[in-house]
């Protein structure tokens, strides 16, 4: 199996969680592409979807689709995504797409997080992907020293602004021993919007595709 097919077989597994009449929570990413083409196959089957970014809004609307505001969905079943790396404890470093935030909202709104995956994401200790961190853009210089106290190497990413406006900081050569204390560390820092680090609120299952086939893991 090519990486692309290993993407597609796990955003078509993800299929069996979306239950009828519900709005589905859609991330962001190539794997999550596979999973909105898929979501379109059952689409008179459910009421529409939230999204985690423009991109996937217009994915999701050009399969016809309905996409809701957040604010007006109190109910949220399931959040679909993918992730740079996941751990064993379902941790997770997100953002290589700059996504990051509306994704920590849409999840932090969705009662259980599905992270599809090819087992190229799967890592033992998270933080060989670089850990994007979205900052006001006024904040960038300031933010980047105080990322350099707590022992990385943030790096801008040129030309990119997210959907918020904002920009990316991705941070190299960090040791994440506890995920969950750098995170909360990271968004303490006036200034940052919000960092790449989901181990808070971590995924609650994980569809991972490697040569073997699918596992599900939960
Ligand atoms: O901002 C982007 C998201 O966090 C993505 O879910 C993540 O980068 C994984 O993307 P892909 O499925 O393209 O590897």
């Amino acid at each position: 199996m090519t990486q692309d097919e290993m993407k597609k077989a796990a955003a078509t597994k993800a299929l069996e969680y979306i239950k009828n009449d519900t709005i589905v929570g859609v991330g962001t990413g190539s794997t999550v592409n596979y999973f909105i083409d898929a979501l379109a196959t059952i689409k008179h089957n459910i009421v529409g979807a939230v999204s985690s970014s423009e991109e996937s809004s217009k994915r999701l609307k050009a399969h016809g689709i309905e996409v809701f505001d957040l604010n007006n969905v109190d109910v949220l079943d399931v959040y679909v995504d993918g992730a740079d790396e996941i751990t064993k404890h379902m941790s997770m470093i997100k953002g290589g797409g700059a996504a990051l935030t509306r994704e920590k909202i849409v999840a932090a709104v969705a009662k259980q997080f599905i992270c599809i995956a090819d087992d190229s994401k799967q890592v033992e200790i998270l933080g060989n992907f670089p850990l994007p961190v979205e900052v006001i853009p006024m904040a960038r210089s300031y933010v980047a020293r105080e990322l350099v106290k707590l022992g990385g190497d943030p790096e801008y990413r040129q030309g990119v602004i997210t959907d918020n406006g904002n920009v990316i900081l991705d941070v190299h050569n960090l040791s994440i021993i506890n995920p969950k204390k750098l995170e909360a560390d990271i968004n303490a820092i006036v200034g940052v919007v919000t960092n790449g680090l989901f181990a808070n609120r971590g995924a609650d299952i994980l569809i991972l595709v490697g040569e073997n086939g699918v596992n599900v893991k939960q």
